[in-house]
This record gives structure tokens, sequence and C-alpha cells, in this order.
């Protein structure tokens, strides 16, 4: 036997450790069954490499709780260690190791997040325990077994002791304030959190399995039931496997696998396999974003060889992709480190553009096998597709091959379709092809309803982000500009060189404009008289493209700056189609308040139309309507 402090130079650290990221205590069962894991692979790597005489068999990670003794014990079957190995490991380079990691991150621990993730290692025990028990045996020929003890003071004792298999166990004394860590509900949480698809399997307790009925059983036979191992873990999930091993119904699985409250299959998934210039793996998947209630729940989680990290992975994974699910695994990701410096770090950012370059192949691939099925997957992909398209340049620079411009009728086109299409008939004086969008085919019905008389296409824009995506292709794309429908009367929006033909003089003009101003006398609407076909709406109500641009972008969260702190003013054009019979009927009117009853009765139906008529506007325009009818 032999005892000793662990290191005397240092001031000690225990208090330290407990103290050492107090919300995070939980993590020192991952790293003990970390520890597990790799003296197992490197066994078996030993065995292979016919460095180990042994049978390697099937090994298993056993985690047990004795809630009597108060004790949490990790017992794995890898390769153990020697007293020599104990006294190098345990006592010099984990401690050392410990120490190191304390001393780099104790002022930064309160940082959440990934800091302190990993690093901790061995002595992450004692965040929890009182006092730590080491049974070993190496599956070295004729090496004694051994027991190290240590009650939290740098001072351990290490001896000789019986233990005849091979391996290692670490039995935790559980401390008083620790003493959750013994109940086995906190445990299969914590096992399942971050264990869920260990390399090596582990168990945890029992359970009883039904066995199947053997053939020709009467009908009331009992089936028989057997104890097993409890195994909690997948140690073989589909990111580690080829793509070609798997099928669509395997990787549907594996979904559910990762979110069992999910009960809608991903829309598709993207395998993620690199090995140069860094090595990562994983699965995405594109949920159905419509309609889901889980989206801050159910988020892609980063795993190192197989062991669970975190699921903030901000920074790591390009924003536009974080409404994804699923697993990245990296061991190539920093993860003893800020956020902030691993925003700026080489290996990430690769990391993050070869992920956005994936994500571009794949829609490429998509659209391009099944168009149909792409087209309708649209509508639940389009956010991420656009935010894509809008917030990285790789992104954008690919999406003309894969992002949709659907129609109000249901067609969708690429872009270089759809200025190809609407080249000839979009174009207007000024040789710019005007695209016209709705953004709600409902609400602006009777404007698409006249673009569409034009013979012209009107694209369905439905996105909260469109405005900044129209900017962007605005921006970037030689001579097109974008108008929604309702910005103007439809011959305003897509000028050309036609002569317009004037039923009413200009003093005409002047004069109903007068009498319209002073008939509403209302600041948001400006009158503006337009020569139009005489069968086109008396009266229309448009919002200029870039009032309404300025308030979406408001709206969004971007562009709004400018205008101060208010919101920005609603503003309308009133358009009089000075051609129509009612202008002319107005003008001819001589009793004063009937034309004013005739004006605001056109205006609520404009309103109308634009569906801004609401409340008591609302219901004194039904009522006055009613009273028309008798
Ligand atoms: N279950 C075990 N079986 C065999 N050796 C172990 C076991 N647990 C720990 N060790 C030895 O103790 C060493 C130190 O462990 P510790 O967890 O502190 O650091 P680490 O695993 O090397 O690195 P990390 O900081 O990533 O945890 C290990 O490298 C290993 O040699």
């Amino acid at each position: 036997m032999s005892t000793g402090s662990i290191n005397v130079s240092v001031e000690n650290i225990f208090p330290l450790i407990k103290k050492f990221l107090y919300s995070d205590h939980e993590i020192f069962l991952r790293e003990l069954i970390s520890n597990a894991t790799d003296a197992t692979t490197k066994l078996k790597h030993l065995t292979v490499i016919g460095e180990a005489k042994v049978d390697y068999g099937n090994p298993i990670i056993e985690v047990k709780i004795d809630k009597e003794a108060k004790t949490l014990s990790i017992k794995d079957q890898g390769l153990g260690m020697t007293g020599e190995e104990v006294e190098k490991y345990i006592n010099q380079v984990a401690f050392s190791g410990a120490e190191e990691f304390l001393e780099k991150y104790k002022d930064s621990a309160k940082d959440a997040g990934i800091i302190g993730h990993f690093g901790l290692g061995f002595y992450s025990a004692f965040m929890v325990a009182e006092k730590v028990e080491i049974f070993t045996k190496s599956y070295k020929e004729d090496s004694k077994a051994v027991r190290w003890i240590c009650d939290g003071s740098p001072e351990y004792t290490l001896e000789e002791t019986e233990k005849s298999d091979r391996g290692t166990e670490i039995v935790l004394h559980i401390a008083e304030d620790s003493l959750e860590f013994l109940e086995e509900s906190k445990i299969r949480e914590l096992l399942t959190k971050y264990n869920k698809f260990n390399q090596i399997p582990i168990k945890f307790g029992m359970k009883t399995e039904t066995l199947p009925l053997p053939e020709g059983s009467a009908e009331d036979a009992k089936a028989e039931t057997v104890e097993v191992d409890n195994i909690i873990n997948n140690p073989t999930p589909a990111w580690t496997k080829a793509p070609s091993e798997l099928k669509a119904e395997d990787y549907n699985n594996f979904y559910r696998e990762l979110y069992p409250m999910q009960f809608e299959d991903p829309l598709f998934h993207i395998h993620l396999n690199v090995d140069y210039p860094f090595n990562l793996t994983g699965v995405l998947f594109f949920p159905k974003l419509a309609n889901n209630l889980n989206i801050e729940k159910d988020k892609i989680q980063l795993y190192q060889n197989q062991v669970f990290v975190t699921d903030e992975v901000k920074g790591i994974v390009p924003d536009f992709l974080m409404l994804l699910r699923g697993v990245i695994d990296s061991p190539d990701i920093p993860l003893n480190v800020s956020r902030s410096y691993l925003q700026a770090d080489g290996a990430v950012k690769k990391i993050s553009s070869y992920i956005t370059k994936k994500v571009a192949d794949k829609m490429v691939s998509l659209f391009n096998e099944n168009r149909e099925d792409y087209q309708q997957k649209w509508n639940d992909i389009k956010i991420v597709i656009e935010y894509g398209m809008i917030s990285e340049d790789k992104f954008y620079e690919k999406s003309d091959k894969f992002a949709l411009y659907p129609t109000t009728e249901g067609q969708y086109y690429l872009w270089n379709e759809l200025v190809e299409k609407i080249k000839p008939t979009q174009t207007d004086k000024d040789g710019k092809t005007v695209i016209l969008y709705a953004t709600n085919a409902d609400e602006q019905h009777s404007y698409i309803a006249s673009a569409r008389d034009k013979g012209y296409e009107v694209l369905l824009l439905d996105s909260p982000i469109v405005p900044h995506l129209i900017q962007k292709l605005e921006s970037s794309k030689e001579n097109v500009s974008f108008a929604r429908v309702d910005a103007d009367h439809i011959n305003n929006l897509i000028k050309k060189d036609e002569p317009v033909i004037s039923k009413l003089n200009e003093t005409d003009k002047e004069t109903l404009k007068k009498n319209i101003e002073e008939s509403i006398n209302d600041q948001k609407f400006t009158v503006q008289l337009e020569d139009l076909d005489s069968t086109d709406a008396p009266f229309t109500l448009t919002q200029p493209e870039f009032i309404r641009r300025m308030k979406d972008m408001q709206a969004t969260g971007g562009g709004g700056g400018m205008f101060g702190m208010g919101g920005f003013p609603e503003m309308y054009n009133l358009v009089v189609n000075s051609n129509s019979d009612f202008a002319g009927e107005l003008l001819k009117k001589e009793n004063a308040e009937e034309k004013t009853a005739m004006i605001n009765q056109a205006l609520d139906l404009a309103k109308l139309s634009q569906n801004l008529l609401k409340g008591k506007e609302l219901t004194d325009f039904i009522k006055r309507s009613f009273e028309s009818l008798k």
C-alpha cells in the first residue's frame, strides 16, 4: 500500500472543482463514460494490432446505483491500469490536466455555453462525490488489480486489491449536496441526454422482455418473459454508417430516435461526411416547418465522437440552417473555447461553409431528380432557402439552380425561366423588366386580377423576409425591378409607350380632384387622377412600393432606423379613374351632399378591396348599403 499527496506544490484544487461550473455538475457522468469508452476502444485497437492478447468479446459499460451505500459506479471492460499507470495517469496526467483546465477557464466559467463542455476529465467526479475509488486491473499479463482512493483532499491511497476481471470500475461516494445523482430517473435522463449514441453499449439495470409465442400456441397461452440487460444506447446511429447502407426509412427512423416527440416525417435529409480538411459526419433533416410546435426544442445536436456536447450550435451552423434538425459529429470543433472565439476559428468557418455548400448541392439534386416533388415541398422549405439567399453569398450564387418563384396560379419558375417568360410582356418603356408579386392572394385579389387581365404573371411571395430577398435580387440581377400588384394601378406599374385617351378635359379633372379631396378630407389619402380604361375600377387604393417596403423592413427588423422611433405612417394613393363612367356621373352631380355620399361610398369600396375597411367604418358602410337597397 502506498499513500501520498497527488501534488504538493499547488493549493488544493478540489474546492475549485466543486464550485466550478455549478450548473454543469452533471457532466461528470459523461466524462467518466467517455473515459470508459476510450479505455474500451483502445483495447480493441490493441487487440487488432496484436499488442493485446486477450479476448475482446462484446464489452459493455455498466452504470449502477447503490442507494444504501450512496454510491454510483461506472464499470468498463477496457484496458484497465496497472498500479504505475494509476500513479502516472490519475495522479499526474489527469490531475495536471484538470488543474490546467481550471486555471484557463475559472474566470470565464460563468460564460455558459460551450465552455467547459469537455476537458475537466476524471476529476470532474469530485463535483458530486466526497470520495472516489478506482478498482482497476490491466489487460497486461500478470498485472495485479489495484484500488485507488481519494477523499477530495490532495492525499490518496493506492493498494493492491481483489478484482478478477479486466477493466476499471470507478465508484463515486456521492456527497450530501448531490444526492439527486442517486436517483434512477436522474441518471437515466443524463444517459439519454449525453450517451444515447455512445460507441460502446451502456447497461443501466435490467429490463423484462416478452418472448414471442411459439408457433401454434394456444390462444390463451402466456408469453414467457426474460430479464435482459437494459442497454440505453444505440452504438451505431445512422450518421456513423455509409449513405449507401441506408434506406429512406432508416433516416426517418433515426429522426424519430433523435426527436421522439416528432410524429411527422422530415421532408428530406442531407448526409454529411467529410474527412479533409476536417473531420465531420452527420445527418441534417429538413423538417416540415408549418404548424411545428417544437421548433424551439428540437434543435440540431452537436456530438463529439458520438457523445452529446450541446444543441447550441450558433456559430458552427450558419444561421439560416438553424431551423433544420439532425446531428453534427466532429472531433475538430474546439469545444473548450468561448463563443466569440468560436466564430473566428478557422476550422469552424470551414465547417460552416462546407455545410452551406452541401445544403445547396442537395437542393440542386433534389430539384433535378424530381421537380414535381420539390415544388410540392417548396412551401415548407422556402423560408430556409430564402433566408440562406439573403445571408450567405455562396448560397445565393448557387440559388438560381434551386430557388423557386411560384405564381398565384400555382406555377413554379426558376429565375431564368421566369425572366424569359415575362420579358416580352412585362418590360416597360425604359427597358426594365417588372416582376409583379403579391403577398396575399386573397387580400390582393382584385389587383392580381387586373394584372392577369393584361396577361401578366404575378408571383406569390409570402414569407416574412421577402422584402429583403427582393432587395437582394434587385441589386444583383440586371434590369429587373419588383412591384407589388397593389403598389399602383397596373398601367403605372408597367408603363408602356401607349397613347392615353382622356375623356375629361383638364378643367374638369381639376374640379373632380378638388371635389374628392374636399369630400374625403383625410391626410393619408393622396388623390391621383389617371386616364385608365373606362372599365377599370373608378376608385382604387394603392400604397407606393417604396413606402410599403420601408414598413415591411421595419417590421422584420431592418432598414427602419432612419425614420426614427415611431412607426411609419399609413399613406395611400387614391387612384381615380377619370375615364370611368362614375367620374363623369360625379362631375354632373349638382347636389353637394349627394356628391359627398357617392365619393365616400366609392372610397369605402376601394378600402374594402384592400381589406382596409374595418370596425365602425365597416359597420357604417354595411348599414348605409342596406339603406340604399330600400
Ligand atoms: N476507465 C479508465 N480506464 C483506463 N484508463 C483510464 C480510465 N479513466 C481514466 N483513465 C486514464 O486516466 C487518464 C486521464 O483521464 P482524464 O479523464 O482526466 O483525461 P483524458 O481522458 O486523457 O482527457 P480529457 O480531458 O479529454 O478527459 C486517461 O488518459 C487514461 O489514461
